[in-house]
């Protein structure tokens, strides 16, 4: 692996039962960068965050992360290594209360957070904290968004996988979320890789591009890319 890598990603294949959807991708990360993958609906970005996360298994291809790798390992093994993972859906726990899902982030360092955990993350998300005993379930999809997002970094992790962040929430909450991770990023170092189809997000978020077809990497954008609004669109209905 690269000295510069934190997530390198060669040749990955997985799919389900005989069917092949990852068909050979090759992906790097650094440390602190954030890095979108983008493409249309059906070629394979969730695939690929479940297989990153274990819950796919890989059947060709290495993912290392911190210069380990992750292949042997199980899904609770890769979290402990410092990943988190935004399902798409947010899949938070509808009938548990806002402060019960957020402890539930907890596990993966033995249940117990360190003094200060909770009070960091309502800092980054006041409304965890104003809707601290609501059930999750009534949430707003942008509130559920944040609430999956605090979630995981109840756990401290080096890096996020967010599949589809902005799905389903207004467009004024997408760039409230698009900030905090910019910023959570800056303050913490939080390196992120996120699936995403909008492009404001793409825009707010991404300081790299990888464009993915048919299980493929096709394509690398760069800023100038991103800010080219004509040149993302076209990628996006690739
Ligand atoms: N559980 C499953 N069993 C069998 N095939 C699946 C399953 N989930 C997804 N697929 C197929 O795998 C391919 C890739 O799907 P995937 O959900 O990874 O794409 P995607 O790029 O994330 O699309 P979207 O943007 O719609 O979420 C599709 O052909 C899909 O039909």
């Amino acid at each position: 692996m690269p000295p510069d890598a934190l997530l390198d990603i060669r040749d990955l294949r997985s799919g389900y039962g005989g069917k092949p959807v990852l068909a050979g991708l090759n992906i790097r990360v650094r440390p602190g960068e954030i890095v979108a993958i983008i493409g249309r609906n059906g070629v394979g970005k969730t695939t690929l965050m479940k297989t990153l996360m274990g819950l796919l298994p890989t059947t060709g291809g290495e993912i290392a992360f911190k210069g380990q790798s992750l292949n042997p390992l199980p899904p609770h093994a890769r979290a402990r290594l410092g990943l988190g993972y935004v399902p798409q859906g947010r899949e938070v726990f509808g009938r548990m209360s806002v402060t019960e899902n957020l402890e539930t982030g907890l596990s993966i360092c033995g249940g117990r957070a360190p003094a200060g955990r909770m009070d960091e993350i309502h800092g980054y998300f006041p409304i965890l904290q104003e809707r601290a005993r609501q059930r999750a379930g009534t949430l707003s999809g942008g509130q559920q968004q944040q609430l999956a997002i605090g979630r995981v970094l109840m756990g401290a992790p080096a890096m996020v996988f967010l599949d589809e962040p902005s799905e389903g929430i207004q467009p004024n909450i997408v760039q409230d979320i698009a900030r905090l991770m910019v910023r959570l990023n800056a303050e913490k170092g939080l390196s992120v890789l996120f699936v995403e189809q909008n492009i404001d997000m793409i825009r707010a978020m991404a300081q790299r591009c990888y464009v993915m077809d048919k299980g493929r990497i096709t394509a690398e954008l760069g800023p100038d890319d991103i800010r080219d609004r004509a040149e993302m669109r076209r990628h996006l209905a690739v």
